[in-house]
Protein backbone atom coordinates (compact mmCIF):
# COMPACT_ATOMS: atom_id res chain seq x y z
CA UNK A 1 0.00 0.00 0.00
CA UNK A 2 1.19 3.48 -0.91
CA UNK A 3 1.95 5.70 2.46
CA UNK A 4 0.91 9.22 2.39
CA UNK A 5 3.19 10.25 4.71
CA UNK A 6 4.88 13.39 3.55
CA UNK A 7 8.62 13.34 2.42
CA UNK A 8 11.35 15.70 1.84
CA UNK A 9 14.85 14.48 0.40
CA UNK A 10 16.18 14.68 4.19
CA UNK A 11 12.86 13.41 5.84
CA UNK A 12 14.36 10.45 8.85
CA UNK A 13 12.40 7.61 7.87
CA UNK A 14 12.44 4.73 10.68
CA UNK A 15 14.07 2.21 8.19
CA UNK A 16 16.27 3.44 5.46
CA UNK A 17 18.56 1.14 3.36
CA UNK A 18 20.68 3.82 1.70
CA UNK A 19 21.08 7.45 2.87
CA UNK A 20 22.34 9.92 0.04
CA UNK A 21 23.93 13.14 1.59
CA UNK A 22 25.42 16.19 -0.19
CA UNK A 23 26.40 13.75 -3.52
CA UNK A 24 28.75 15.17 -6.42
CA UNK A 25 29.71 13.07 -8.75
CA UNK A 26 32.57 13.59 -11.40
CA UNK A 27 33.33 11.71 -14.82
CA UNK A 28 36.78 13.13 -15.15
CA UNK A 29 36.20 16.89 -15.58
CA UNK A 30 32.72 16.44 -16.20
CA UNK A 31 30.46 16.58 -13.49
CA UNK A 32 27.46 14.99 -13.27
CA UNK A 33 25.36 15.36 -10.09
CA UNK A 34 25.75 18.06 -7.93
CA UNK A 35 24.65 18.14 -4.25
CA UNK A 36 21.88 14.87 -4.23
CA UNK A 37 20.69 14.11 -1.06
CA UNK A 38 18.00 11.51 -0.42
CA UNK A 39 16.69 8.60 1.99
CA UNK A 40 16.06 5.28 0.35
CA UNK A 41 13.37 3.37 2.35
CA UNK A 42 14.12 -0.34 3.24
CA UNK A 43 11.74 -2.48 1.49
CA UNK A 44 10.43 -0.31 -0.38
CA UNK A 45 10.20 0.35 -4.08
CA UNK A 46 11.82 3.85 -5.71
CA UNK A 47 11.27 4.74 -8.86
CA UNK A 48 14.53 7.15 -9.91
CA UNK A 49 12.75 9.42 -12.94
CA UNK A 50 13.92 12.82 -15.30
CA UNK A 51 14.82 13.28 -18.49
CA UNK A 52 17.48 11.81 -20.53
CA UNK A 53 21.02 12.97 -19.16
CA UNK A 54 19.83 13.92 -15.50
CA UNK A 55 22.04 11.45 -13.68
CA UNK A 56 19.30 8.74 -13.12
CA UNK A 57 22.09 5.82 -14.29
CA UNK A 58 25.04 7.57 -12.58
CA UNK A 59 23.08 7.83 -9.14
CA UNK A 60 22.19 4.15 -9.33
CA UNK A 61 25.40 2.81 -10.43
CA UNK A 62 27.13 4.84 -7.52
CA UNK A 63 25.23 2.53 -4.88
CA UNK A 64 27.07 0.07 -5.51
CA UNK A 65 30.20 1.90 -6.91
CA UNK A 66 29.92 0.02 -10.18
CA UNK A 67 30.49 3.38 -11.46
CA UNK A 68 33.88 3.26 -11.05
CA UNK A 69 34.54 0.71 -13.33
CA UNK A 70 33.64 3.32 -16.19
CA UNK A 71 37.05 4.94 -15.77
CA UNK A 72 38.08 7.78 -13.56
CA UNK A 73 35.11 9.20 -11.26
CA UNK A 74 35.25 11.66 -8.37
CA UNK A 75 32.58 11.11 -5.47
CA UNK A 76 31.97 13.32 -2.99
CA UNK A 77 29.66 13.64 -0.10
CA UNK A 78 28.32 10.47 1.44
CA UNK A 79 26.57 7.10 1.04
CA UNK A 80 25.51 5.13 3.89
CA UNK A 81 24.07 1.25 3.30
CA UNK A 82 22.61 0.49 6.71
CA UNK A 83 24.71 3.40 8.00
CA UNK A 84 27.68 1.80 7.03
CA UNK A 85 29.76 4.69 5.07
CA UNK A 86 30.47 2.46 1.39
CA UNK A 87 33.21 4.63 0.34
CA UNK A 88 35.33 3.72 3.14
CA UNK A 89 38.60 2.47 2.42
CA UNK A 90 38.06 -0.44 4.46
CA UNK A 91 34.69 -1.78 2.78
CA UNK A 92 34.73 -4.98 0.51
CA UNK A 93 33.78 -3.73 -3.02
CA UNK A 94 32.89 -7.50 -3.77
CA UNK A 95 31.12 -7.73 -0.51
CA UNK A 96 28.74 -4.40 -1.27
CA UNK A 97 27.94 -5.33 -4.48
CA UNK A 98 26.84 -8.72 -3.70
CA UNK A 99 24.27 -7.14 -1.08
CA UNK A 100 23.40 -4.36 -3.58
CA UNK A 101 22.90 -6.36 -6.92
CA UNK A 102 21.89 -4.88 -10.39
CA UNK A 103 19.68 -5.26 -13.08
CA UNK A 104 21.12 -3.84 -16.61
CA UNK A 105 18.72 -2.33 -19.04
CA UNK A 106 19.34 -5.29 -22.18
CA UNK A 107 19.64 -8.69 -20.23
CA UNK A 108 22.89 -10.04 -20.03
CA UNK A 109 23.41 -13.49 -19.24
CA UNK A 110 26.43 -15.56 -19.06
CA UNK A 111 27.03 -17.49 -21.99
CA UNK A 112 26.32 -20.69 -20.37
CA UNK A 113 23.76 -23.03 -19.29
CA UNK A 114 20.98 -22.06 -17.29
CA UNK A 115 21.60 -23.66 -14.09
CA UNK A 116 25.49 -22.14 -14.34
CA UNK A 117 24.62 -18.88 -14.46
CA UNK A 118 22.91 -18.69 -11.19
CA UNK A 119 25.19 -21.38 -9.45
CA UNK A 120 28.36 -19.16 -10.64
CA UNK A 121 27.72 -16.68 -7.97
CA UNK A 122 27.03 -18.53 -5.06
CA UNK A 123 29.99 -20.73 -5.56
CA UNK A 124 31.91 -17.57 -5.51
CA UNK A 125 30.61 -16.36 -2.07
CA UNK A 126 30.62 -19.60 -0.23
CA UNK A 127 31.55 -23.83 -0.61
CA UNK A 128 28.37 -25.43 -0.90
CA UNK A 129 27.22 -29.14 -1.69
CA UNK A 130 25.66 -30.39 -4.90
CA UNK A 131 22.65 -30.75 -2.84
CA UNK A 132 22.93 -27.36 -1.71
CA UNK A 133 23.53 -26.24 -4.73
CA UNK A 134 20.47 -27.52 -6.77
CA UNK A 135 18.28 -26.30 -3.92
CA UNK A 136 19.94 -22.60 -4.20
CA UNK A 137 19.60 -22.52 -8.10
CA UNK A 138 15.73 -23.49 -8.01
CA UNK A 139 14.89 -21.36 -4.94
CA UNK A 140 16.27 -18.36 -7.16
CA UNK A 141 14.82 -19.27 -9.99
CA UNK A 142 11.94 -19.48 -7.80
CA UNK A 143 12.05 -15.92 -6.72
CA UNK A 144 12.30 -14.53 -10.31
CA UNK A 145 8.97 -16.48 -11.16
CA UNK A 146 11.55 -19.05 -13.65
CA UNK A 147 11.52 -21.90 -12.25
CA UNK A 148 8.91 -23.25 -14.04
CA UNK A 149 9.70 -22.42 -17.56
CA UNK A 150 13.02 -23.79 -17.49
CA UNK A 151 13.01 -26.41 -14.59
CA UNK A 152 13.45 -29.20 -17.42
CA UNK A 153 15.97 -27.36 -19.41
CA UNK A 154 18.64 -26.08 -17.05
CA UNK A 155 21.26 -27.74 -18.97
CA UNK A 156 20.28 -25.55 -21.66
CA UNK A 157 22.13 -22.68 -22.73
CA UNK A 158 20.61 -19.47 -21.13
CA UNK A 159 21.32 -17.49 -24.76
CA UNK A 160 18.25 -19.35 -25.99
CA UNK A 161 15.78 -17.90 -23.56
CA UNK A 162 13.86 -15.09 -24.73
CA UNK A 163 14.29 -11.54 -24.09
CA UNK A 164 12.14 -11.24 -20.96
CA UNK A 165 13.42 -14.91 -19.40
CA UNK A 166 16.92 -13.71 -19.75
CA UNK A 167 15.81 -10.38 -17.34
CA UNK A 168 14.22 -12.93 -15.01
CA UNK A 169 17.30 -15.06 -15.31
CA UNK A 170 19.66 -11.81 -14.51
CA UNK A 171 17.21 -10.96 -11.44
CA UNK A 172 17.62 -14.76 -10.42
CA UNK A 173 21.10 -14.29 -10.70
CA UNK A 174 21.09 -11.44 -8.50
CA UNK A 175 19.20 -13.31 -5.88
CA UNK A 176 21.08 -16.16 -5.60
CA UNK A 177 23.38 -14.10 -3.64
CA UNK A 178 21.16 -12.81 -1.35
CA UNK A 179 21.10 -9.00 -1.44
CA UNK A 180 19.30 -6.63 0.65
CA UNK A 181 18.91 -3.96 -2.22
CA UNK A 182 17.75 -4.40 -6.06
CA UNK A 183 18.84 -1.80 -8.27
CA UNK A 184 17.37 -1.67 -12.07
CA UNK A 185 17.99 0.10 -14.43
CA UNK A 186 15.45 0.44 -16.87
CA UNK A 187 14.65 -3.41 -16.92
CA UNK A 188 11.88 -3.47 -18.96
CA UNK A 189 13.40 -0.97 -21.77
CA UNK A 190 13.89 -3.92 -24.19
CA UNK A 191 10.91 -6.21 -23.68
CA UNK A 192 7.62 -6.45 -24.95
CA UNK A 193 4.37 -5.74 -22.51
CA UNK A 194 4.09 -9.30 -21.58
CA UNK A 195 7.37 -9.68 -20.22
CA UNK A 196 7.41 -6.21 -18.94
CA UNK A 197 4.20 -7.42 -16.60
CA UNK A 198 5.58 -10.27 -15.60
CA UNK A 199 8.89 -8.03 -13.98
CA UNK A 200 6.36 -5.32 -12.85
CA UNK A 201 4.75 -8.42 -11.09
CA UNK A 202 8.42 -10.14 -10.09
CA UNK A 203 9.11 -6.62 -8.58
CA UNK A 204 5.95 -6.66 -6.25
CA UNK A 205 6.50 -9.21 -5.02
CA UNK A 206 10.15 -9.09 -4.28
CA UNK A 207 9.61 -5.92 -2.09
CA UNK A 208 8.30 -7.80 0.58
CA UNK A 209 11.55 -8.60 1.50
CA UNK A 210 14.07 -6.43 -0.78
CA UNK A 211 14.54 -3.02 -1.27
CA UNK A 212 14.73 -1.92 -4.70
CA UNK A 213 15.60 1.38 -6.98
CA UNK A 214 13.88 1.60 -10.43
CA UNK A 215 15.25 3.45 -13.03
CA UNK A 216 12.74 4.29 -15.39
CA UNK A 217 11.38 6.15 -18.52
CA UNK A 218 8.03 5.07 -18.42
CA UNK A 219 6.25 6.95 -16.31
CA UNK A 220 3.27 4.46 -15.88
CA UNK A 221 5.76 1.83 -14.92
CA UNK A 222 6.91 4.38 -12.21
CA UNK A 223 3.40 4.68 -11.24
CA UNK A 224 2.37 1.11 -11.27
CA UNK A 225 5.53 -0.81 -9.41
CA UNK A 226 6.98 2.24 -7.26
CA UNK A 227 5.85 3.30 -3.44
CA UNK A 228 8.03 6.43 -3.55
CA UNK A 229 9.35 8.43 -6.51
CA UNK A 230 12.42 10.49 -6.77
CA UNK A 231 12.47 13.31 -10.12
CA UNK A 232 15.86 14.42 -11.31
CA UNK A 233 16.11 17.53 -13.55
CA UNK A 234 18.97 19.64 -15.27
CA UNK A 235 19.11 23.08 -16.17
CA UNK A 236 21.82 25.20 -18.40
CA UNK A 237 24.47 24.05 -16.09
CA UNK A 238 23.86 20.05 -17.75
CA UNK A 239 24.64 18.96 -14.23
CA UNK A 240 21.64 16.53 -12.79
CA UNK A 241 19.76 17.41 -9.59
CA UNK A 242 17.34 16.34 -7.30
CA UNK A 243 13.84 18.31 -7.98
CA UNK A 244 12.02 16.66 -5.31
CA UNK A 245 11.55 13.37 -3.42
CA UNK A 246 8.10 12.07 -2.21
CA UNK A 247 5.24 8.78 -2.27
CA UNK A 248 4.79 8.23 -5.90
CA UNK A 249 1.18 9.00 -5.41
CA UNK A 250 2.39 12.11 -3.80
CA UNK A 251 4.71 13.09 -7.22
CA UNK A 252 2.09 12.04 -9.28
CA UNK A 253 -1.21 13.77 -8.60
CA UNK A 254 -0.04 16.50 -6.30
CA UNK A 255 4.01 17.26 -6.98
CA UNK A 256 5.37 20.83 -4.54
CA UNK A 257 7.75 21.54 -8.16
CA UNK A 258 5.62 22.89 -11.24
CA UNK A 259 9.17 20.81 -13.10
CA UNK A 260 8.10 17.53 -11.05
CA UNK A 261 4.25 18.46 -12.86
CA UNK A 262 5.23 18.80 -15.76
CA UNK A 263 7.45 15.82 -16.03
CA UNK A 264 5.26 13.51 -15.12
CA UNK A 265 2.55 14.72 -17.15
CA UNK A 266 4.53 14.25 -20.28
CA UNK A 267 5.06 17.75 -21.19
CA UNK A 268 8.78 17.61 -21.60
CA UNK A 269 11.33 15.00 -21.72
N1 LIG B 1 31.00 6.83 -18.62
C1 LIG B 1 30.73 8.13 -18.77
N2 LIG B 1 31.72 9.02 -19.06
C2 LIG B 1 31.46 10.34 -19.20
N3 LIG B 1 30.24 10.90 -19.07
C3 LIG B 1 29.23 10.06 -18.78
C4 LIG B 1 29.41 8.65 -18.63
N4 LIG B 1 28.21 8.09 -18.35
C5 LIG B 1 27.31 9.10 -18.34
N5 LIG B 1 27.92 10.28 -18.61
C6 LIG B 1 27.29 11.61 -18.65
O1 LIG B 1 26.75 11.88 -17.37
C7 LIG B 1 25.47 12.52 -17.51
C8 LIG B 1 24.41 11.69 -16.80
O2 LIG B 1 24.27 10.44 -17.52
P1 LIG B 1 23.32 9.28 -17.02
O3 LIG B 1 23.47 8.15 -17.98
O4 LIG B 1 23.57 9.04 -15.59
O5 LIG B 1 21.90 9.98 -17.17
P2 LIG B 1 20.46 9.30 -17.20
O6 LIG B 1 19.55 10.27 -16.54
O7 LIG B 1 20.53 7.93 -16.65
O8 LIG B 1 20.19 9.25 -18.77
P3 LIG B 1 19.30 8.22 -19.62
O9 LIG B 1 17.90 8.39 -19.11
O10 LIG B 1 19.45 8.71 -21.04
O11 LIG B 1 19.86 6.85 -19.41
C9 LIG B 1 25.22 12.69 -19.00
O12 LIG B 1 25.62 13.97 -19.37
C10 LIG B 1 26.13 11.64 -19.63
O13 LIG B 1 26.54 12.05 -20.90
Amino acid sequence: MISTTKLTPNTQLNSSALLIENVNFWYGTKQALTDISLNIPQEKVTAMIGPSGCGKSTLLKSLNRIGELEGKVKVTGSIRFLGQDIYHKRVNINTLRRQIGMVFQRPNPFATSIYENIAYGIRIFRSVSRGELDAQVESALQGAALWEEVKDSLNKSALGLSGGQQQRLCIARALAVNPKVLLMDEPCSALDPLSTLKIEELIHGLKTHLTIIIVTHNMQQASRVSDYTAFFNTDESRIGKLIEFGTTEKIFTDANHSQTRDYVAGRFG
